[in-house]
């Protein structure tokens, strides 16, 4: 068997090594010349996998994206011509929820504002959206969803994006990339719904870079519009606007979903996938070599706040400036340069890893430390 795939998919040939003959790419580089021969194809968010790619590929029989957005992946083509695809659901969720709740607690620091007293607004109640509406509502934050296509369920509040515009403090979009559909959210936020934000409000988007209209974006932070704005992805990566950069309060390249651990289930859940087509059994258990994190304990007295400790538990664990002053290197280049940088950046991310990894041990502290830890969801050792 022969494997074409993304070079960046983590233990990749730990994985895939001993099934087949692996031929790794750059992601941004397969070609349908590339694939001729090959009986699977494991690709992340930048191959794009459409009519042109599979045009040559008459052996392939399997496609896998080790990733939860699947707006790269002609998924109709691929049904056409009897090609079986697998992609991550939720592979990365609790990675984008934690860049979200460091993104608004280095805000937080900064304006000394506390999360708990403002309203947020969420749009997209999936994978990500579910559990970051969990999440802050464990930690007594008034959350709502906007989100047409799910079910309704008694305990969550959901709303019509008009509302959350009109209501919010902050909003986070964690919706597909989707045209052509009942719902789509191409230019979800357009210049119309951007102006009507509130003053003073915080926008986040680490869903898919177009569902703003960055251009429109754009011209209502150059007419004064007062919001702060977090970008993860943005229209046209890796050609980032650098004059959006400059006015976004946090920026940077497409790595909410890169904990090491979101990144690793990505990579198994395609494995199981691979393997299901093929009738083969999946033999290798990633958890066993999933590396050790640096950090692994952190105590704190009784003289520890809930937010003090909190604060300190999520930065000990990812610090989100940092990705935010790299992404600003961009400044200091042209746009080729620029663009091999975001991607640079991407493959060399840092390992980062998930707050569950992190035992916090808050034995003498209040029960607020404590619930705060919890509902963070940090690993909490009380006895
Ligand atoms: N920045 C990153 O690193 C990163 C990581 C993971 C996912 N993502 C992106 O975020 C998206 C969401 O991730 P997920 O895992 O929660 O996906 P998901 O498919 O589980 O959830 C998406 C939710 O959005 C809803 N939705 C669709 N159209 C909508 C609309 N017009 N308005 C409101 N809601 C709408 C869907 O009904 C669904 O509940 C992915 O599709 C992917 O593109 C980015
Ligand atoms: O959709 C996803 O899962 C994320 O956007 C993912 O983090 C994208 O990462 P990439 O595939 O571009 O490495």
């Amino acid at each position: 068997m022969k494997i074409v795939a993304d070079e960046n998919i983590p233990l990749l040939h730990e994985c895939f090594g001993s099934l087949a003959e692996v031929v790794a790419l750059q992601g941004r580089d397969i070609t349908a010349g590339d694939i001729i021969d090959a009986d699977a194809l494991l690709v992340r968010s930048v191959t794009k996998v459409n009519r042109a790619l599979l045009s040559q590929a008459s052996s392939l029989r399997f496609v896998g994206s080790c990733t939860a957005g699947v707006d790269h992946i002609d998924q109709q083509e691929l049904n056409g011509r009897g090609i079986s695809f697998s992609n991550a659901p939720g592979c990365n969720a609790r990675s984008v929820v934690e860049y979200v709740l460091c993104a608004l607690d280095i805000l937080a620091d900064r304006d000394g504002f506390e999360l708990e007293k403002r309203k947020v607004g969420i749009v997209g109640h999936g994978q990500v959206g579910s559990r970051l509406y969990q999440t802050l509502d464990g930690l007594g934050v008034e959350v709502m969803a906007c989100d047409p296509l799910c079910e309704r369920v008694p305990d969550v509040r959901f709303e019509s994006l008009e509302t959350l515009i009109q209501q919010c403090d902050v909003i986070a979009l964690h919706t597909p990339l989707t045209r052509n559909v009942e719902y789509p959210t191409h230019h979800l936020l357009d210049y119309d719904k951007l102006s009507q934000i509130k003053s003073g409000a915080i926008l986040i988007n680490a869903g898919r870079g177009p569902v703003i209209d960055n251009q429109a974006l754009l011209r209502v932070l150059e007419e004064g519009l007062d919001i702060s704005v977090v970008l993860d992805v943005w229209e046209h990566e890796p050609d980032v606007n650098l004059d959006l950069l400059a006015r976004v309060d946090i920026g940077t390249p497409h790595i909410a979903g890169y904990s090491l651990d979101g990144k690793i289930t990505g990579t198994e859940m395609v494995y199981k996938g691979l393997c299901q087509t093929f009738g083969l059994p999946a033999r290798v258990r990633l958890a066993a070599i999933t590396p050790m994190p640096a950090l692994n304990r952190i105590a704190f007295n009784d003289s520890a706040t809930a937010a003090q400790a909190a604060g300190m538990a999520m930065k000990s664990v990812y610090d989100l400036r940092r990705d935010d002053a790299l992404m600003r290197r961009l400044f200091r280049m042209d746009q080729e340069a620029r663009c091999i940088e975001f991607d640079r950046m991407r493959k060399h991310y840092c390992e980062r890893r998930e707050f569950s990894t992190l035992t916090v041990q808050a034995r003498k502290c209040e029960a607020g430390v404590q619930e705060r830890m919890k509902a963070l969801g940090f690993h909490l050792q009380v006895s």
